[in-house]
């Protein structure tokens, strides 16, 4: 394993900011670390890197005890949202700054600057200041200046957070890519879902400072431990005393056993699919069910048409915490 956090727990003041935290990230791996704001990602990704200490427990880099080792001594390599540049010097000379410090020899140094810009992109731009560089392209170069250390894991704290949604979704895509050139053991804290099912390896969902779980995109997704990590990971509706995706839901224009009758209250139109909402009596929410837009017109759907609404085969679906359905309501047309 790359990192190990064992028992971690931190305070500040009565506040409880992470509660016996475990994980183990294997090498080469890219994780993320997910959850609400003020959930304790970036705690725990400053305690991984030394920035923070935790009240207990322990964190092991690579085999090497790092509970109490300083920022410097970890080779831990970082990335914040804002990232701050060295304003007056150009962005060959910000990537090349943490081996110039470490003293390697000039030629290695201009060797491995040239490197890393090209692994970002940033050839074109090594004489620039970082203030003639976009929002992206600095990030970027941050990327590039924390990698020049070759660390032995690399630490992103919202690196996209401050950015436009088109260059967020360039740089994650980009970042994955990255990921898979260099392999190196990579964390990187998010809010956003959409960015952590696409990029990640293994997604930690962190919520109110504690693990509430840890595994593939692909398995959080369709297996959610509970009610907050399937609400977290995607757009979630209740249906009778069931909470599912939008998208896992059949309509049908006539009765069929088993199903919840509604009126649709409301369709709408968003790119390729179509959103509709359906009253169904007894349920103070309405169902939203999401499909494509040629599902909707083979079916007719329109507003004020009275459907019948099931669960689709093999749909993840958790029960509701409070359903939605009061008891003793007609549930099937
Ligand atoms: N130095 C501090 N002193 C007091 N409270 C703190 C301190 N640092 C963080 N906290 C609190 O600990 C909690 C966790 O903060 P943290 O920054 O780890 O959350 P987060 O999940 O990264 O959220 P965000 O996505 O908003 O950055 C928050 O409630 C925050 O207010």
């Amino acid at each position: 394993m790359s990192i190990d956090v064992s028992g971690v727990n931190k305070r500040y003041g009565d506040f409880v900011a992470l509660q016996d935290i475990n994980l183990s990230l294997p090498t080469g791996q890219l994780t993320a670390l997910l959850g609400p704001s003020g959930g304790g990602k970036t705690t725990l990704l400053r305690i991984i890197a030394g920035l923070e200490t935790a009240d207990s427990g322990s964190v092991v880099i690579e085999g090497v005890e790092a509970t109490r080792l300083p920022v410097q001594k970890r080779n831990v390599g970082f990335v914040f949202q804002h990232y701050a540049a060295f304003k007056h010097l150009s962005v060959a000379r910000n990537v090349a700054f943490g081996l110039e410090i470490r003293k390697k020899p000039k030629a290695e140094i201009k060797a491995k600057v040239e490197e890393l810009l090209h692994l970002v992109h940033l050839d074109a731009f090594a004489d620039r200041l970082p203030s003639q560089l976009s929002g992206g392209q600095r990030q970027r170069m941050a990327l590039a200046r924390a990698l020049a250390i070759e660390p032995s894991v690399l630490l992103l704290d919202e690196p996209f957070g401050a950015l436009d949604a088109k260059v967020r979704k360039e740089l994650r895509d980009w970042l994955r890519r990255l990921h898979d050139e260099v392999h190196v053991t990579t964390v990187f804290v998010t809010h956003d879902q959409e960015e952590a099912l696409e990029v990640a390896d293994e997604i930690v969902v962190v919520n109110e400072g504690r693990v509430e779980q840890v595994g593939s995109p692909d398995q959080l997704y369709d297996e959610p431990a509970n009610d907050f990590v399937m609400g977290f990971l995607g757009e979630v509706t209740g249906l009778g005393d069931v909470r599912l995706r939008p998208h896992d839901i059949e309509v049908a224009t006539h009765p069929t056993p088993g199903a919840l009758q509604g009126t649709i209250t409301r369709l709408l139109r968003v790119g390729f699919e179509v959103r509709v909402a359906v009253a169904v009596a007894g349920q103070d929410a309405p169902v939203t069910v999401v499909m494509t837009r040629t599902h909707a017109r083979a079916l007719g759907l329109e507003a004020g048409a009275t459907v019948w609404l099931v669960p689709a085969e093999g749909a993840t679906a958790v029960a509701s915490p409070t359903p939605a359905l009061a008891e003793g309501e007609p549930v099937a047309g």
